[in-house]
């Protein structure tokens, strides 16, 4: 399959995002259809879709994953990028904090691995092996992980998908916590109505291979759930989505 054409542009000022026109083929079927799009540097972002609509396929067009994929259009990203996924992809191998530091070295980049687990409340855990970790754990040493890299741009692709619903509930206040501390631009693809409205400042909605829906959410932080004014959110999110309450 040839690569796509487009040009990856490193700003050389303010990191931000910029998509123009990107396109993305899988086997001649069209998935992303032109999509413009701006992320300021600094914004929560959430990407919603139907299954299949090509949340994916974007983040990996961002993330700079896809050069075997067709497409075309023009995409500006910053040079520190992060990307967590929905299983946390920790070695096996690898102590907890060796998975942190991966490809880092130095007493300074450890020092900075010790406080990004500290920050997502692994301190004490660095010696231990993922798979004594649980789920949540793992996610926050993925978090971890991403965060000593220090991202101005930070990639998540349904981080907490695979979690149950209380620990869901936790990782939401803490990556909004380490996002108000760090401050990089976010892009979370997401599922969930709720996480994206109760996390995010603004929520796409992906629709046959374009933006359909760009909506700010208006709202003080932290969210509850509970709040009748994200209510109204919520229901713009599903019509979008195609979902009325009805149907829930
Ligand atoms: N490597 C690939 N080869 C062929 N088709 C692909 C490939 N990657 C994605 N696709 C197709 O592109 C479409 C969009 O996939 P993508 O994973 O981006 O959707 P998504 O919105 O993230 O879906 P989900 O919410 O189910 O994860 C799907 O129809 C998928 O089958």
């Amino acid at each position: 399959m040839a690569p796509h054409t487009e040009q990856l542009t490193r700003p050389a000022t303010r990191p931000a995002v910029r998509l123009e026109g990107l396109t993305r083929s899988f086997e001649g079927r069209t998935v992303l259809d032109g999509v413009d799009l701006d992320i300021p540097a600094g914004q929560f972002v959430a990407l919603l879709g139907h299954s299949g609509s090509g949340k994916s396929t974007l983040l990996r067009a961002v993330a700079g994953l896809d050069h075997e994929v067709r497409g075309s259009g023009r995409l500006t990203a910053p040079e520190r990028v992060s990307v967590v996924f929905q299983d946390s992809r920790l070695l096996p191998w690898r102590r907890v904090l060796a998975n942190v530091l991966l490809g880092l070295d130095g007493k300074a980049a450890e020092e900075r691995g010790r406080e990004a687990l500290a920050e997502v409340g692994l301190a004490g855990r660095e010696r231990a092996w993922p798979n004594e970790l649980s789920g949540g754990e793992a996610q926050r040493a993925a978090l971890a992980r991403s965060l000593v890299r220090e991202p101005e741009l930070l990639l998540a692709d349904e981080p907490f998908g695979a979690l149950d619903a209380l620990t869901r509930i936790r990782m939401h206040v803490l990556l909004r916590e380490l996002w108000e501390r760090h401050r990089p631009s976010v892009l979370l693809v997401t599922h969930d109505v709720d996480e994206a409205i109760v996390l995010a400042d603004r929520v796409l909605v992906l629709d046959r291979g374009r933006i359909g829906l760009d909506l700010t959410i208006d709202r003080p932080h932290p969210r509850s759930y509970r709040d009748p004014l994200l209510g109204e959110y919520r229901e713009r999110l599903l019509a979008a989505l195609g979902v009325t309450e009805d149907h829930q």
